[in-house]
C-alpha cells in the first residue's frame, strides 16, 4: 500500500461489486471536535451502507494528555494519530478520523489515507470578547495561540502584540480566553464551525495575510493495510471530495519538503478553480521578522508537482536558511 500519496483519482467501484462488512469501527480522539468528525463520518456511511453497523471508538492520545507544554517542544502532531493507528493495527478499529492537519506528512508503514472529505472554512478565527479585530487590540494586548504559523504572521504585522501559547481542545481555549488569560486568541474557523460556536468568531482573517496551514479545514480518513478482503479505499471513494484531495495533496507536498512538522511556521494554502489550482506558501521565523512566500498556478491534477515548484521558488528566497534558524531555536536556544 502506498502510504504517502493522497487517493486523488478515486474511482467509485459499482457498490454490489463491494464486499461491505457488518461491521465497521471508527477510531476517534474524544475531544468535542474529533467526535464530531467521527460522527459525521459514521453519519454519512450509516446512509450509505444500512446494511453496516458503524461504531465509534473513543480514546485520549498523548497529544490530548501533555496540556503544559508546545506541541512543537514535545514531538508535533504524531502525537494525535498514534494511539489511533495501534487501535487499528491491533484490530479494535477499521478506520481513523482526523483533522487533516493534524496528520503527520508521511504515515508508518501498513498505513494510508484513504479519503479527504469535503473542505470546511479554511481561515483562521479571530476570537475575543472585547475586540472585534486584531487591528483594533492595543499594544501590550495578550493574544493566545500556540501555532508557530499564526505567532509568525501576527508578529510581522502587529509587532505591539503579545503573544503567548494557548493549547487544549477548544473548548479548553475558549475557557481560558473567558477567564481573562487573553485579549483575544486565534482558532481555526471550521473547529468553532463545527462544534455551533460560528458566534464566537468576531473576524475571519483574510487567507491573503493569514495563510491557513497545510489541510487545514479538512478531515481525512486513515486506513490499516488488511487481508479480509475489504476493499475500504472504494467504500469510502464516495466520501472522497477530489478537489479538496488535490489541494490538500499539493500543500501537504510543500509542507513534506520542509520537514513536515508543525516545529517550523510554514503556510500552505491551495485554492481550485475549474481545474485550476492557485497554491501559496510561506516560510518565516516565529517572531515574522525573516518572511518567504510564494505562489504558482497549474493543473490541479499536478498537485504534487505545484507544490514541489513553491517550494522550489521558497527555497530560492531563502527559505532554508529561515527554517534552520527555526529548529535552531527549538533544539533549546530560546527566541529572543
Ligand atoms: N491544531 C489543532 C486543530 N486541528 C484542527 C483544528 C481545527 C479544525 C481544522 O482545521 O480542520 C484545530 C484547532 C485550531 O487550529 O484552532
Amino acid at each position: 500500500m502506498n502510504t504517502t500519496v493522497l487517493n486523488t483519482t478515486i474511482l467509485n467501484t459499482p457498490e454490489s461489486t463491494q464486499n461491505i462488512p457488518s461491521r465497521l469501527v471508527i477510531a476517534s480522539r474524544e475531544s468535542r471536535l474529533a467526535m464530531w468528525q467521527a460522527e459525521h463520518v459514521r453519519a454519512r456511511l450509516t446512509l450509505l451502507y444500512p446494511q453496516c453497523s458503524v461504531e465509534i471508538l473513543g480514546m485520549t492520545t498523548r497529544g490530548d494528555q501533555i496540556l503544559d507544554r508546545t506541541l512543537s517542544k514535545v514531538g508535533g502532531k504524531g502525537l494525535f494519530v498514534k494511539e489511533l493507528e495501534v487501535a487499528m493495527a491491533e484490530g479494535r478499529a477499521d478506520l481513523a478520523v482526523h483533522s487533516l492537519k493534524d496528520v503527520p506528512m508521511e504515515l508508518p508503514d501498513g498505513f494510508a489515507l484513504a479519503a479527504v472529505l469535503e473542505r470546511e472554512d479554511p481561515r483562521d478565527a479571530f476570537v475575543s470578547n472585547d475586540y472585534a479585530s486584531l487591528d483594533e487590540l492595543p499594544a501590550g494586548a495578550i493574544v493566545g495561540t500556540s501555532s508557530l504559523r499564526r505567532q509568525a504572521l501576527i508578529a510581522a504585522r502587529y509587532p505591539h502584540l503579545v503573544i503567548k501559547p494557548l493549547r487544549g481542545n477548544l473548548d479548553t481555549r475558549l475557557g481560558k480566553l473567558d477567564r481573562g488569560d487573553y485579549a483575544a486568541i486565534i482558532l481555526a474557523a471550521a473547529g468553532l464551525k463545527r462544534l455551533g460556536l460560528p458566534q464566537r468568531i468576531r473576524a475571519l482573517l483574510d487567507p491573503e495575510s493569514s495563510l491557513p496551514a497545510a489541510g487545514q479545514g479538512a478531515m481525512a480518513i486513515e486506513i490499516a493495510e488488511r487481508d479480509d478482503g475489504v476493499d475500504l479505499v472504494a467504500l469510502l471513494a464516495p466520501l472522497n471530495h477530489v478537489p479538496t484531495a488535490q489541494a490538500v495533496t499539493a500543500e501537504r507536498r510543500v509542507s513534506k519538503v520542509f520537514g513536515g512538522s508543525c516545529q517550523v511556521p510554514l503556510a500552505a494554502h491551495a485554492v481550485i478553480d475549474d481545474g485550476l489550482m492557485h497554491l501559496r506558501a510561506m516560510v518565516a521565523t516565529p517572531d515574522g521578522k525573516r518572511v518567504a512566500s510564494a505562489d504558482v498556478h497549474g493543473p490541479a491534477t499536478d498537485a504534487e508537482q505545484l507544490g514541489d515548484q513553491v517550494a522550489d521558488k521558497l527555497r530560492a528566497q531563502d527559505a532554508v536558511a529561515i527554517l534552520a534558524s527555526c529548529l535552531a531555536e527549538a533544539d533549546g536556544h530560546p527566541a529572543p
